[in-house]
């Protein structure tokens, strides 16, 4: 089967100019095809911190009012997404911005209200990807840049937790690539000591993850991130990676061992 790379980039480098077009430049080095799926978080907060629309998340997941989801479509589906379709357009990688309303990509359902109401936040399966879509970019050579807002198709937008996209993108086109599925952050990998950017866990399994949550060392944005990894394997994605941005290169050319190889 042919390789295809799912990527997701967190808001930590989003937000940062220099970091974000060091990654842009990367991702125009990579030979293979891919898929990029980014967050944005940060920008959402900081705006919305600047409107005094004030911002709550629950197990890394964003509790989106009607104000919120104004901004967070405003900030990933455009400012973000545009940007970085234009970064990548300056190295000739011709790539399409998309959220998941565009071409009906993805489809989910508001989340029940119980126990905790997010509002306006979408869940997904791997049923709601279009990817006989995605699949046509690809044959078409373009590149799809997929933001973390989803619609209902009954009109209405939903905001939905970016490593969850990369997760199911990965999953839904499992059966037709030969998947690689890598998380891109601002550390060095997931880490024994999250103040020791050195103390990189190379390999990392179920087992030792659910030791290490247990021991608090695993905790926050990590803990989504990771139960979304563990499920990325046991629905056929090949290899799971999370990662300096910094080495995409080297990771997806497996040419040092840098990062948190998922088991
Ligand atoms: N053991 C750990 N190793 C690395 N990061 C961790 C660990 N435990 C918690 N974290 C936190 O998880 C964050 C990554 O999750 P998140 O903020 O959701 O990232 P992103 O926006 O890139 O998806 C890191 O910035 C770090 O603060
Ligand atoms: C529902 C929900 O939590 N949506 C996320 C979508 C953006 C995201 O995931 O951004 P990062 O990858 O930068 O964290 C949010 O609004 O924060």
């Amino acid at each position: 089967m042919k390789k295809l790379n799912i990527i997701k980039v967190g808001g930590n480098i989003i937000d940062d100019e220099l970091k974000l077009a060091q990654f842009t430049k990367n991702l125009s080095l990579l030979e293979e095809p891919f898929i990029l799926i980014h967050g944005g978080g940060k920008l959402a907060t900081d705006l919305a911190e600047k409107l005094n629309i004030p911002q709550q998340l629950v197990d890394g997941r964003r509790i989106t009012s009607a104000d919120t989801l104004k901004i967070a479509t405003m900030t990933y589906a455009g400012f973000i997404n545009k940007n970085i379709v234009a970064q990548l357009q300056q190295y000739n990688v011709n790539s399409i911005g998309l959220s998941g309303a565009d071409g009906n990509l993805i489809l989910s359902k508001q989340r029940d209200k119980h126990p905790i109401d997010f509002g306006y936040v979408g869940d997904i399966t791997k049923e709601s990807i279009n990817i006989t879509l995605l699949k046509n970019l690809i044959d078409l050579q373009l590149t799809p840049i997929i933001c973390a807002i989803t619609h209902d198709k009954k009109g209405q937008l939903l905001n939905t937790n970016a490593d969850e996209i990369a997760n199911t993108v990965a999953c839904s086109l499992s059966e037709s690539f030969d998947v690689e599925l890598i998380y891109c952050f601002e550390k060095n990998g997931v880490l024994l000591n999250p103040e020791d950017d050195n103390s990189v866990i190379e390999q990392l399994n179920e087992v030792a993850f659910l030791s290490l949550k247990e021991k608090g060392i695993i905790n926050k944005g990590m803990l989504p991130k990771l139960e979304n990894c563990f499920n990325a394997l046991k629905e056929g994605v090949t290899q799971v990676g999370i990662i300096n941005a910094s080495n995409i290169v080297n990771f997806i050319t497996k040419s040092t061992s840098n990062g948190t190889q998922i088991k």
